[in-house]
């Protein structure tokens, strides 16, 4: 289907994708855990952050690239892992890698894949989110099929010992995929489908048995306290995903936007922090950068780009976040996302004691 030319915000290409899916599957992109009150905070927080441009600044020659793990990128937002691309669209990952390959940036294949790693393009820069398995057998298996693939990175999920409870899903009786769907990363070497454990078990030494068994650059994904993001850089991660996992996890939860500037200020300058968790407009990208990310992900609308126009749909998304990114920086008179800084958000109205215009009270 060719992606539709009235889309002009992602809220344009969410509303088309509703009207692509069954209401247990746009429930299951859509949902969150508990309450959705994370949900909810992720877009709250970032509208609460109000933006104070500068002017008369010369930003006619502007760039909207950046540098993520040594790879020169033309937009800061990155695609977050999510699963089971084949229920938005039959061309499922394989759509959604051609149209991150053609924005040149970067795809985080979710482990929950519905397509075999090795079949999503070698052109598209990949990198492979994992929840480490009980069966360490198999987690190492998968990692060196990643890496015979030319995938960049491993993203670990840190947030997930258990998985949250979604409602929506129980309540619509959501808990398999459609005949003819599976997780096609979970097929062990005997063939048989394995289930997608949450293995409450896992602690810094998993981190650091995975490192020990590849090449690849480790991140983690679902860090929100100073401490562990310290901790990473401690156990030689090369980035952090601050995520709450779109609110599917642990329901009350700050806001990644919230949560980041502790977070970059306790990790080494320049140390690659991705944000994602709501980020919906080109606005909220500058707010994110200005703040300490190196880059955002995106989750849902990614989903919403594929159920409504396939990879046309996602090379949307991607395009239309990339122009708002280009204006807000002229906006702000900033001309590259890496001249970005907390100068360019508003703190707030002055603490100080105000002194009366009249003292003693007359007018
Ligand atoms: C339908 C869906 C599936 C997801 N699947 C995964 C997954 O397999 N692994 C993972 O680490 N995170 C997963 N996430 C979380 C995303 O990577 C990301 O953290 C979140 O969606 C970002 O928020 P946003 O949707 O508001 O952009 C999923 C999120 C959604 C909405
Ligand atoms: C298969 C699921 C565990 C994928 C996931 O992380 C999610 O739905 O949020």
């Amino acid at each position: 289907m060719p992606a539709d030319t009235r889309w002009f915000s992602l809220d344009d290409i969410e509303k088309a994708a509703q009207n692509t899916l069954t209401k247990e599957h746009a429930d299951f992109f859509a949902g969150a855990a508990g309450d959705e009150s994370t949900l909810r905070s992720n877009r709250d927080a970032f509208e609460r952050i109000r933006l104070r441009p500068r002017v008369l600044r010369d930003v006619s020659s502007r760039s909207t690239g950046i540098t993520l793990l040594g790879r020169h990128l033309d937009t800061p937002v990155i695609v977050s892992p999510t699963a089971f691309h084949r229920l938005a669209h039959p061309d499922g990952e394989i759509a959604t890698a051609r149209a991150v390959a053609a924005a040149n940036t970067v795809m985080i294949v979710s482990m929950a894949a519905t397509t075999r790693i090795e079949a999503i393009g070698e052109e598209t820069e990949r990198w492979l989110q994992l929840y480490l398995q009980p069966d360490g057998d198999f987690t190492t298996a998968l990692v060196q099929r990643a890496e015979k693939a030319g995938y960049g990175a491993l993203v670990v999920t840190v947030d997930s010992p258990v998985l949250g409870r979604r409602e929506r899903d129980h309540r619509n009786g959501f808990h398999d995929l459609p005949a003819g769907l599976r997780c096609e990363n979970m097929v062990d070497d005997a063939g048989t489908l394995r289930s997608i454990a949450m293995d409450a078990s896992v602690t810094w030494e998993s981190v650091d048995r995975l490192r020990a068994v590849t090449g690849l650059p480790v991140l983690l994904k679902g860090v929100l306290h100073p401490d562990d993001a310290r901790r990473a850089v401690d156990h030689g991660v090369a980035g952090i995903v601050v995520s709450n996992h779109g609110g599917r996890q642990l329901d009350g939860t700050v806001a990644t936007i919230d949560a980041l500037p502790a977070i970059a200020e306790a990790v080494p300058d320049g140390f690659p922090l991705i944000l994602d968790g709501g980020v919906r407009r080109g606005i909220d990208v500058v707010r994110a950068l200005a703040l300490g990310a190196s880059a955002v992900g995106i989750g849902r609308p990614v989903l919403w780009g594929l159920a409504a126009g396939g990879q046309d749909g996602v090379s949307q998304v991607l395009d239309l976040l990339r122009t708002e990114v280009d204006e807000a920086l002229a906006l702000c008179g900033v001309s590259r996302p890496d001249h970005l800084d907390p100068d360019v958000i508003w703190t707030g109205p002055p603490t100080h004691r105000r002194v009366p215009k009249h003292p003693g009270g007359h007018p």
